[in-house]
């Protein structure tokens, strides 16, 4: 069984391992993570995007998460991004296997092959990509961490597909940060000079989960939080995707349609000194039926000093010495490997 070898900063952080193996039980109805209607993103005046900032700020505080609906990101680039997948790993087990990682941990990864420590590994299978730089870039060359190439399929109505629905989902986390500003009191500029380049990576996820997987012990995806800042995630109609409550109990996150998850990782529960929560998740496969689901993990720069910004009122304080981003998330994957180690 190889580790995780996935790019580093798509990859999820470990729970506390309380309860390796545990079966799935039935998870409760959605409870704490809000509807967003997020149309102020792009329409309202400054008032109503402040008043937005605020309920984005409730939401992270009080769950780590919310379901944006009126994200602005155009239905036609999320079907085409689920159909793309869906033709993908619908491709024999050889075209699959030449498409996988490639030096840099991008590109196919098969079955039961990603595992969070104390869990037996996730059936899913995936496409990992990320910012696609080319390998004869000198950040590349350099060896420089989480800069690399994507490993492509040939076939440009995938990648074009792909690459439209990942740039969408990129301006939707830029806005959400304007936003995100007004709602702490802060400039609503704050955040841009840390999101120049967003440090991000995107992942076709298909659980195939026909009749008899998972088998007991295993999960679809075992109980995580996510490493970096956000995840933007599309699910199909499927179900089976759970968050954990702060009753400590697991509720469904049941699809609604349009609605995009908004998840935060483990960078902005740091990030922000506790202020706001990073959501644990997990999925349960539903017997007989395959699920697709496309997470976007959105981060602010590589080199970027993150360091929480104080409000003019002291609202926003900040309670944490700096870190640049990308060794926050590096740190966060040698920390993991460890643990897959010991
Ligand atoms: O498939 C899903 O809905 C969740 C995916 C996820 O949690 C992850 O890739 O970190
Ligand atoms: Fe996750």
């Amino acid at each position: 069984m190889t580790a995780d070898a996935t790019p580093a900063l798509a990859a999820s952080q470990p729970d506390a391992v309380r309860k390796p193996g545990r079966r799935p039980g039935r998870a409760g109805p959605s409870s704490g993570v809000p509807l967003v209607d997020a149309a102020a993103l792009r329409t309202g005046d400054r008032t109503a995007r402040t008043a937005l900032g605020r309920r984005i700020v409730a939401a992270f505080e009080e769950s780590g998460g919310m379901r944006v609906i009126n994200h602005g990101i155009a239905p036609t680039l999320a079907d085409g991004a689920f159909a793309a997948a869906r033709r993908f790993f619908a491709q024999p087990p050889d075209r699959l296997e030449a498409l996988g990682t490639n030096r840099w941990g991008r590109g196919f990864l098969a079955l039961r092959t990603n595992r969070k420590p104390g869990y037996a590994p996730d059936v899913r299978e995936a496409f990992d990509l990320g910012l696609d730089i080319p390998a004869d870039d000198p950040r590349v060359l350099a060896g420089k961490p989480l800069h690399a190439p994507n490993h492509w399929p040939d076939d440009p109505t995938f990648r074009h597909a792909v690459e439209g629905y990942f740039q969408a989902v990129r301006d939707f986390g830029a806005a959400l940060q304007d936003s995100l500003a007004l709602g702490l009191g802060l400039p609503e500029d704050r955040f841009r000079p840390l999101y120049r380049t967003p440090l991000s990576t995107m992942r076709l996820l298909h659980y195939p989960n026909p009749d008899g997987t998972p088998a007991p012990g295993e999960f679809a995806m075992a109980p995580h939080t996510d490493f970096g800042a956000y995840t933007f995630l599309l699910q199909d109609a499927t179900g089976g995707l759970e968050h954990e409550g702060a009753d400590g109990a697991w509720h469904a996150l049941d699809p609604i349609d349009g609605s995009l998850l908004v998840f935060l990782g483990d960078l902005m529960a740091w990030w922000s000194g506790g202020r706001f929560k990073a959501l644990r998740h997990r999925v349960v496969g539903v017997p007989g039926r395959a699920r697709v689901s496309i997470p976007v993990f959105y981060n602010p720069d590589f080199d970027a000093e993150l360091a929480w910004p104080t409000a003019p009122d002291g609202e926003a304080a900040g309670t944490r010495a700096s870190m640049a981003c990308g060794s926050y998330i590096l740190a966060q994957a040698r920390d993991r490997a460890a643990l897959l180690a010991g």
